[in-house]
């Protein structure tokens, strides 16, 4: 794809992306178009924190890639300094800094033989600060307003590409060790107490301290869904279905022991599975579903593990029935 002068192709081929993968693959074609080289590599911090390394975009980059504390090094360098150019023996390495508000989200570096001219230099900064708008509206599209943890949409997404192994996850990258992937859905006790006892709007805040709770419970890079009114899902890996049960149950304890303005004490409920083996979101749902419903149904304040169940009567057969 080439463009004209001012770029107007590429700026209309990022921002008409719906999809982050899609709209990832469209800034890897426009940084090549831009530089007409192919030894670059783009970092971006998709989740716009500071503490999170930032990502490869272009996997199949020719430079060497960087560790997550070399990536979130150089971040942090190009805070300082707004564009970079180093030369090592006849290479030159020019890190062009991805802004966000005024924060840096990400780097492109690009090795060439000669410096950069300034024009390409300014389009790259330019078309990265598009990227890193759009990928911003992309990812509030993601979230729900009230606790701005990723929406029901969002979920049924990251649940399919999850097992259909499409590797929009990755595996957690300071760990050697095969870890799999749980799924969680957490229901709020007698919630309906909380709106009736106090009205919508203290049962509002109990939802968002709830979902900080969660959030705190969890790892930065674990996935927290508001999944309906009082009930949430989380999508998280961990070593064994033992050490899942002992990660929920922490959280089970500790919301128990939260002191929530006005209302006081509450507990969830939890059911939890790993995901493996299966073909639909709805499938999965239905079984973390089943799981709640025994934690409910046994007294809640309990995590039940889908595999601790009797399914033979249970499971049903149709997977298009939602239980939610
Ligand atoms: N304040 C507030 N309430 C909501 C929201 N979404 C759903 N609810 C309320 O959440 C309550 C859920 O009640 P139920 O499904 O009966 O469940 P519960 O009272 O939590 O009881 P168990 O789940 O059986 O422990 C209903 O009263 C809904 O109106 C929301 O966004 N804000």
């Amino acid at each position: 794809m080439k463009a004209n002068n001012c770029g107007h192709e590429w700026i209309v081929s990022l921002t008409q992306q719906e999809e982050e993968s899609d709209l990832d693959t469209s800034l890897v074609q426009v940084i090549y178009d831009l530089l007409e080289v192919k030894n670059f590599a783009i970092y971006i911090n998709k989740h716009f924190d500071a503490q999170i390394a930032a990502q490869l975009i272009n996997k199949n980059t020719t430079l060497e890639q960087l560790s997550a504390e070399e990536s979130l090094r150089l971040v942090e360098k190009l805070n300082e300094n707004k564009v970079r150019i180093t030369k090592q023996s006849d290479k030159v390495i020019t890190y062009i800094p991805a802004y966000h508000f005024g924060k840096v989200i990400g780097v492109i570096i690009i090795e060439t033989d000669e410096e950069l001219p300034d024009r390409v230099t300014m389009l790259a900064v330019h078309i990265l600060n598009i990227y890193a708008n759009h990928l911003s509206l992309l990812y509030k599209s993601r979230q729900d307003p009230l606790t701005e943890l990723l929406n029901r949409q969002t979920f049924d997404k990251k649940v399919m590409e999850i097992v259909s192994g499409n590797g929009f996850l990755e595996p957690r990258s300071d760990s050697k060790d095969t870890r799999n992937w749980y799924l969680a859905i957490i229901d709020i006790d007698h919630f309906k107490n909380v709106n009736d006892n106090f009205g919508h709007v203290i049962g509002d805040e109990v939802i968002l301290l709830v979902a900080q709770l969660l959030k705190n419970n969890f790892r930065l890079e674990d996935y927290v869904f508001r999944y309906g009114g009082e009930e949430f899902a989380v999508l998280f890996q961990v070593n064994s279905e033992q050490e899942c049960n002992i990660a929920l149950d922490r959280l089970r304890t500790n919301i128990s022991q939260y002191m929530f303005p006005q209302v006081g004490h509450l507990t969830i409920s939890i059911g939890f599975l790993e995901l493996k083996n299966m073909d639909t979101v709805s499938s999965i749902v239905n079984q973390a579903d089943l799981a709640l419903y025994h934690s409910k149904n046994t007294g809640r304040n309990k995590v039940t593990p889908y595999s601790d169940l009797d399914v033979s009567e249970e499971v049903t057969t149709d997977n298009s029935i939602e239980l939610f």
